[in-house]
């Protein structure tokens, strides 16, 4: 790895500037410039910052490594340098957890809640492993209520009963349409592919995103399922409009880094949250965008030990889930939704507790 004082020199020649040159562009005296190209001194973060605008260097980057640089000048006359570092880690990862709760700004509420939840969660794992006829009883209603109320938001109409009875006994109820039957086979089937992925270990990416909503357009929308849409969309009833469709390679892009990033970071009930949130904001497909919302929360709650957390679709829940979300999109406020998502996963850990 290269050393601070190598990187500047590198950069510097690389833009061919002569040390005063650099010291007038950066503002810093050219004494001192000659010093921190030879590791004679470390720059101030002031410094560094003039540095890398002088040299059209990323700062963020330079940064890391003048920070490594930091820690190496502590740690260069240690013997137990080794064995401090271990320690460190453990403590840094500590304060990534609480930097990332601290960042998110979360209310105090919100913590509590989350601490709430994450009792359940352990008293659930504690039940593990379950009797296998008790497990298989337990997915199938889970699985049904989920498909039942994430449908009913979309307007689907079979009732609970009957999509028990299209799905697991393959009954066609008469006065319903092909698509309504469809939509309730497809979204099961959604659930199944989620568990899939968990078991497999495999995480959320663009790969599982495009199979889920293909899933859910299956038989129904053959041109769109699995594809971003090509045409702008407006959401009935709100005041959101998602963007333009030459944006959303892009949106999506940034949508997979910011999964990537905060993903060992966020709380993991915040962060399905957000990746839901995020995901029917930008609204990237023609249609199935709230079913696919859903499930890529449940893919990130189930990935982290948590149980199918199911969004009711009565009207009055929907109007409230709504406006949660609205006031993510219009207010900038997401204390709302978190609380609304994080009561679902509460109640169902509850529900699946209760039932063993
Ligand atoms: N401000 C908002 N108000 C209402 N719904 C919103 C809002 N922002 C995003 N949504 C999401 O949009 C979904 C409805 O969008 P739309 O009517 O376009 O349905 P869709 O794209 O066909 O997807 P699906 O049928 O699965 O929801 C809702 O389920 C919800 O998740």
């Amino acid at each position: 790895m290269k050393t601070l004082a190598i990187i500047l020199q590198e950069a510097r020649n690389s833009k061919q500037m002569v040390v005063r040159s650099l010291a007038q562009a950066s503002g810093i005296d050219a004494a001192l410039v000659s010093k921190f190209e030879k590791g004679l001194r470390l720059p101030t973060e002031d410094n560094l910052k003039a540095l890398a605008e002088a040299l059209h260097i990323s700062f963020e980057d330079l940064r890391k490594i003048w920070l490594v640089e930091k820690v190496y000048r502590i740690l260069e006359n240690e013997d137990d340098a080794k064995e401090v570092l271990c320690l460190a880690e453990s403590r840094v990862e500590y304060l990534k957890s609480k930097q990332a709760l601290v960042m998110q700004g979360l209310s105090e509420e919100i913590k509590l809640k989350l601490h709430e939840i994450d009792s359940l969660k352990e008293a659930w794992q504690s039940k593990k492993p379950l009797n296998a006829t008790q497990l298989q009883k337990m997915k199938e209603y889970f699985h049904i209520a989920y498909t039942f109320e994430s449908n009913r938001i979309e307007g689907n109409t079979l009732t609970l009963q009957e999509t028990h009875l299209v799905v697991n006994e393959g009954i066609t109820i008469s006065g319903k349409s092909m698509r309504e039957h469809l939509e309730a086979v497809n979204h099961a089937e959604a659930i199944d592919y989620l568990e899939a992925l968990v078991q497999d270990e495999l995480d959320f990416s663009p790969r599982a995103l495009s199979e889920l909503h293909y899933l859910i357009l299956k038989g129904i929308d053959k041109v769109n399922a699995g594809k971003y849409r090509t045409v702008p969309v407006m959401i009935s009833g709100s005041e959101h409009r998602p963007p333009q469709p030459y944006l959303l390679d892009k949106l999506m892009e940034e949508y997979f880094q910011h999964y990537d990033a905060q993903k060992k970071i966020l709380h993991p009930v915040i962060l399905a949250a957000e990746m839901h949130e995020r995901l029917v904001s930008i609204h990237p497909f023609i249609d199935g965008n709230g079913r696919s919302s859903r499930l890529v929360m449940n893919l990130i709650l189930l990935k982290h030990g948590y149980t199918l957390a199911n969004l009711k679709g009565d009207l009055d829940s929907r109007l409230k889930y709504y406006k949660a979300l609205e006031a993510v999109q219009v207010d900038n406020n997401p204390e709302v939704f978190y609380h609304l998502v994080a009561d679902v996963v509460k109640e169902s850990l509850s529900n699946h507790l209760e039932l063993t």
